[in-house]
């Protein structure tokens, strides 16, 4: 991994905390490189992480320039942008670089015909605690890439989180749990941090005891083996206020909202598809 090249292009809330984590993983910056579209954005950059990063609004060349000699280019600029992303650096790409698309709703087959006839693609749907070492990331190769290829991607992936292999078909739920997930539960704690005011505390004190209820949980779900439902009973003394709270929970229809925003993120990902068709 360490010799492998990487080109990120976009480096924005999802591809950048790729790059972070990356490095965060060991990875030497000198073997990584970020476009951005703006000159701001890749100043800032470029001072944080010690990186190689061109700016599209400095140079128009930017794209293609980054991707030069790469082993593996990221493509995580927003889905309306991908299609058109792709065939700027087509003409500059090695016949063996791997392309990953991070993007929701931009099909492998769009992206084939958007790229040089053989290139080796595959669709990535990560998450943004990529950036402290601990996303999710599924890869789905496209029918061009050897198992040699999508090694390489799968080592680079693995330094930033848990990487898991899904058919193409199931992208979209990976979006609905994880890929999207992160925000829920962001919404979970500021739920909390709002119950918390409600029942008489200061905007303060229930924000620190959302987050670190919530981020403290995380942390006992880390164990590969912790189990989420074993982790609720253990809170929930039968007779007690937890479990009035999670019968309200329960009540409420709580866990169908969940699977109907699950669903819904799903959904936008087939719109998407549709709408970034690629014809
Ligand atoms: N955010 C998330 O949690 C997740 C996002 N994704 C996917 O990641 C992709 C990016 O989303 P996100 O990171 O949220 O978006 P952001 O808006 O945060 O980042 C977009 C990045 O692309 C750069 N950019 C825009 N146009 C170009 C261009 N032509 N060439 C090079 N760089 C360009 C922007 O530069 P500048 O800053 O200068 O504008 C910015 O760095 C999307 O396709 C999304 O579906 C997937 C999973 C999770
Ligand atoms: O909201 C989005 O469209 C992106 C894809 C998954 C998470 N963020």
């Amino acid at each position: 991994m360490s010799e492998t090249t990487l080109t990120f292009l976009g480096a924005g809330s999802m591809n950048g905390s790729i790059l972070r984590g990356v490095l965060a993983g060991g990875a030497d910056p000198a073997d990584v490189r970020a476009t951005t579209r703006s000159a701001s954005s890749a100043a800032e950059l470029r001072r944080e992480t010690g990186v190689t990063v061109l700016a599209g609004e400095e140079d128009t060349e930017a794209n293609r320039k980054a991707v030069a000699g790469a082993d593996v280019v990221l493509l995580g600029v927003k889905p309306y942008a991908v299609l058109d992303l792709a065939r700027e650096i087509a003409p500059a790409l090695e016949p063996d670089t791997v392309v990953v698309s991070v993007a929701a709703g931009v099909a492998l087959d769009a992206l084939r015909k958007a790229l040089p006839e053989g290139q080796p693609v595959v669709r990535c749907m990560p998450n943004t605690p990529s950036s402290v070492g601990r996303g999710v990331l599924s890869v789905t190769p496209g029918e061009h890439t050897t198992a040699e290829q999508l090694g390489v991607v799968k080592t680079v992936l693995s330094s930033v989180g848990t990487v898991v292999e899904v058919p193409e078909h199931l992208i979209r739920a990976v979006t609905g749990v994880s890929g999207s997930g992160p925000a829920y539960v962001f919404y979970l704690a500021e739920a909390m941090q709002r119950a918390g005011e409600q029942l008489g505390l200061d905007t303060d004190t229930a924000r620190v005891l959302a987050k670190e209820t919530v981020s403290g949980a995380g942390v006992l779900l880390s164990p590969e083996d912790a189990d989420p439902a074993a982790l609720r009973r253990a809170v929930t003394s039968p007779g007690g206020t937890t479990e009035q709270a999670i019968t309200t929970f329960d009540e409420k229809g709580l866990r169908d909202i969940i699977a109907a925003g699950a669903a819904a993120s799903a959904a936008k990902g087939d719109e998407m598809e549709q709408e970034y068709g690629g014809e």
